[in-house]
């Protein structure tokens, strides 16, 4: 990465679109639209500030490791990335912002029909699909719920409706999927929102360009709580 150009890592999709204003009221345009373009490499009206577009789950490994300077991602995918690299959080990663966009809750859901509180009462082994196995792992010790965890990576709804697994670990936000899919949320582990994730050495090189990106992110996220 050039030290000259400040490189900004977004997943395609709700984080790309909500963060648009806040890259906006940092005086930030993307030129390409990802929907029409095919380029991973995103201008911006800054010769110094670029996007890349990456998977949301590959965020935090491009900020950590240099191919982006800041990124912004959920904080379900921090706490899953966290804990594939041994649990506490990275010192490679700095998280100065909760940007409050991409709002949700992690949640555990089961057939409209499953004795969720029964079996659990029981002490029954409830089969748990989901793609966030740190967090389904950690909600259920907490606990005290024994667990076989089936790990995804997409369509979570289905593993239920199909006999893979008695319950789902989630994110819900409207509670559409759910409701097509008759299921019914029966535990709400945690609210979601996306932070901004920035590398400690960028801010330390680039801190002139980065700061205020930080700052003016900030900004925005306290004058549209206000
Ligand atoms: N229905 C939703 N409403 C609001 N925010 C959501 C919703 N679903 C996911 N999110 C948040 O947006 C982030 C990005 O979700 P997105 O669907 O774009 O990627 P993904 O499919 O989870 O990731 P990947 O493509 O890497 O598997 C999630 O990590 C979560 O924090
Ligand atoms: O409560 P709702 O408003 O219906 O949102 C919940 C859905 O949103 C997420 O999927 P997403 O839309 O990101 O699709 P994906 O399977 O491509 O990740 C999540 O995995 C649920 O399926």
């Amino acid at each position: 990465m050039s030290p000259d150009t400040v490189t900004l890592a977004l997943s395609k999709g709700r984080i790309f679109d909500e963060t648009l204003p806040l890259l906006r009221a940092a005086g930030i345009e993307v030129l390409e639209d990802p929907q029409t373009s095919r380029k991973l490499i995103l201008p911006t009206n800054r010769p110094d500030v670029r996007v890349v577009l990456v998977r949301a789950t590959d965020v935090p490994t491009y900020v950590e490791h240099g191919g982006a300077d800041l990124g912004v991602c959920g904080k379900d995918t921090l706490i899953e990335h966290d804990a594939a690299w041994g649990g506490a959080a990275r010192a490679g990663l700095y998280r100065p912002l909760d940007l409050g966009i991409a709002r949700c809750r992690m949640s555990v859901a089961v057939p409209a029909d499953f004795d969720y509180a029964r079996a659990v009462r029981q002490g029954a082994r409830l089969r748990v699909a989901t793609k966030y196995v740190a967090i389904a792992r950690e909600f259920f010790a907490s606990k005290g719920v024994h667990v076989d965890l089936i790990k995804l990576y997409g369509s979570m709804e289905l593993a239920p409706l199909t006999g893979l697994a008695d319950a789902i670990v989630d994110l819900v936000s409207t509670g559409n999927t759910l409701k097509a899919n008759r299921l019914v949320e029966v535990e709400r582990i945690m609210d979601i929102s996306s932070q901004l994730v920035v590398r400690p050495t960028a801010l330390k090189v680039q801190g002139a360009r980065i700061r205020p990106i930080i700052d003016a992110f900030r900004e925005a996220v306290r004058a549209r709580g206000a």
